[in-house]
């Protein structure tokens, strides 16, 4: 009850903010539209009452009342579906960025990585669209409790017995509830094989993948799984739509027997001459408008709960993502680098899991170096340039940059002295300008600083490419945009990375990994003499992850990670010399290039 009350608060106070003078008038219209039913009811009573009386005058005015309510009762909810269709609009609009707002809300990224949340995320994107059913639920809520308040004085007005007839309204409302409670249950369950068969459904038919699909030829297996956790989610659903369908029905069928009786007793007071014919007509009318009160108010019921499920949801996670920040810190990253970045005695293991992924990493990264990591898959180097970024704290140890614990960096100051590509980079599809631009935003659109960003990461010949240079729109969301291919998409990535002239810490990730080997040494080179030039006054670090042995050669500081921890470092010749992990690796790619 507490949360169905807390989403209806939720959704009329969103509805008042975002246009008080449309929800004043839906509000309006809703409720005129219900009450008009019941007065209709009065309305034909009073009409057979003075037919039957022979009152030819009054009869006609009655007439002409039942005529009035009754095309309002038909016509007002159209209007008042207008005034609420732009509300629902807005309404909707406004829940969407929220849930970016919450999805953004956190400077880490915990809350996108644990398992636990997906669920929540899957429901929040699919509830998102049933706004307008929650708002319209709660409008035409409002304009049923008056309805069904002034039909219970009517039936009071009759007998006061027949005040039974609103008042076995609450089974089939209860019912309706639990088997709204039984639907969520279900929904929740099945996210997880949905959000699997979507994601499947993404992969069967993504242009990009679409090659590599046929290649293999997994398209009859991709299909086959798909089927498979789509029977199953709606097996799960099935089943709970039939309980739910079992728990409705039970409740109708009280309200069923009460409105029979109710009916029953009209009857007879008319037999035993206690009541008139209009008095008949009237209670008869009445007594199937609360009916149909009733099953409105349970589809309503329904709505709204299932709209306030998805406020609570999103109240939950905004709640976790906000307790999930530390308390900003008041320091701030140092203008230059003189020493460099510090780890010492790092360990970490991710947020709902208990094997470490590292462990007792001590690392000393010096200012205006290139560094290189290497290891195998899964060794834990992302996760080190996770730490690097602030996406996570460490689980023990610090982190020091010129001395100072990153943890006392407010995260977005040293985010704004930071810049990174990623293997995983974002295709914005916007003109190349803002592509490139978006990565220092602030200069977005000045056409020399993306020129000269493109021409650090070694990528000005994407633009030759491009019909209308960097006013050409990328990417197939607009019907003349340009289709970069996967290796020039890479390389925007990397202008866009190198849109920062003078960070504190360059972070590549494998964002050369569409690249073709020379494509990437040239890069590295031209990135590294950037680098050290702009190193004598900033002091930066650039830190690089790459498989390429002929790209990490060139690095001042080598970092070999095996299974969470430091297995060596140095530069190339000392690791060579050293004959240890790096030098058996570097062997190994040098013997199949040769
Ligand atoms: N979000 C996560 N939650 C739990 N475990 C994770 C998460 N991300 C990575 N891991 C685990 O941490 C370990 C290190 O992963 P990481 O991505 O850092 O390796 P990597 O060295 O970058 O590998 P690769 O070369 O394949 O990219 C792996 O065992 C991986 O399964």
């Amino acid at each position: 009850m507490k949360v169905l009350l807390s989403g209806a608060w939720t959704m009329i106070a969103t509805a008042w903010r975002l246009n008080p003078r449309k929800t004043a008038l839906a509000v309006v219209l809703v409720t005129a539209g219900a009450v008009a039913a019941p007065l209709l009811a009065a309305a034909l009573g009073w009409m057979t009452r003075e037919v039957v009386a022979g009152a030819a005058a009054p009869a006609v005015l009655a007439g002409a009342g039942v005529a009035v309510l009754a095309v309002l009762a038909l016509v007002l909810s159209h209007f008042a579906h207008l005034a609420y269709y732009e509300l629902a609009e807005l309404a909707e609009l406004d829940f969407d960025e929220r849930v970016i707002e919450v999805s953004n809300g956190s400077a880490g990224i915990e809350h996108h990585e644990r398992a636990e949340h997906a669920d929540t995320w899957t429901v929040l994107r699919q509830e998102g669209r049933r706004f307008r059913s929650g708002l319209e639920a709660l409008l035409g809520g409002v304009g049923l409790v008056l309805a069904m308040a002034l039909t219970a004085v009517l039936l009071a007005a009759q007998n006061p017995l027949l005040l039974l007839l609103p008042a076995a309204a609450a089974p089939p409302l209860l019912a309706g509830r639990a088997a709204e409670r039984v639907l969520d249950r279900a929904r929740t369950a099945t996210a997880e094989p949905t959000r699997t068969a979507l994601n499947l459904f993404h992969l069967a038919t993504s242009a990009r993948l679409a090659g590599e699909l046929r290649v293999s030829r997994v398209q009859g297996e991709l299909r086959a799984r798909h089927d498979r956790l789509w029977e199953e989610a709606t097996r799960g659903l099935w089943r709970a739509h039939l309980t739910a369908t079992v728990i409705r029905a039970a409740g109708q069928v009280v309200f069923a027997l009460a409105y029979v009786a109710g009916v029953l007793l009209v009857v007879r007071d008319a037999m035993a001459g206690r009541r008139g014919v209009g008095d008949v007509v009237l209670v008869v009318v009445l007594a199937a408008q609360v009916n149909q009160q009733v099953a409105t108010a349970v589809t309503l019921l329904g709505d709204l709960q299932r709209m306030a499920g998805a406020y609570r949801r999103l109240t939950e996670v905004a709640e976790s993502v906000a307790g999930a920040a530390p308390a900003l810190p008041a320091g701030s990253p140092p203008r230059r680098l003189c020493d460099g970045i510090e780890l010492s005695g790092v360990a970490f293991t991710y947020p709902g899991t208990a094997a470490p992924v590292l462990r007792e990493v001590d690392l000393h990264l010096p200012a205006g170096s290139t560094v290189a990591i290497v290891g195998e898959n899964g060794a834990g180097k992302s996760t080190l340039v996770k730490l690097l970024c602030g996406f996570y704290r460490p689980s023990a140890g610090r982190i020091l940059v010129d001395g100072a614990d990153l943890r006392d960096v407010p995260v977005d100051e040293w985010r704004a002295r930071i810049a990174a590509g990623f293997q995983d980079f974002v295709r914005y599809e916007f003109p190349a300008q803002h592509v490139v631009g978006l990565g220092d935003l602030p200069r977005a659109s000045s056409e020399p600083a993306v020129r000269a960003a493109l021409d650090r990461a070694d990528a000005a010949d994407v633009l030759d490419d491009l019909p209308d240079g960097l006013r050409t729109h990328l990417g197939k969301s607009y019907a003349d945009g340009a289709e970069p291919s996967g290796g020039q998409w890479q390389k925007l990535a990397l202008g866009r990375a190198m849109m920062r002239e003078a960070p504190l810490l360059l972070v590549l990730d494998e964002p050369t990994s569409a690249l073709d080997p020379e494509a990437e040494h040239a890069l590295f080179q031209r990135y590294a003499d950037h680098a050290k030039r702009v190193a004598g006054r900033t002091g930066g670090v650039t830190v690089f992850v790459s498989h390429r042995f002929s790209t990490v050669r060139t690095a001042d500081l080598i970092v070999v990670v095996g299974d969470g921890r430091v297995v060596e470092a140095g530069d190339h010749a000392a690791l060579i010399a050293a004959a240890g992990t790096y030098a058996e690796l570097f062997a190994l790619q040098a013997k199949a290039y040769s």
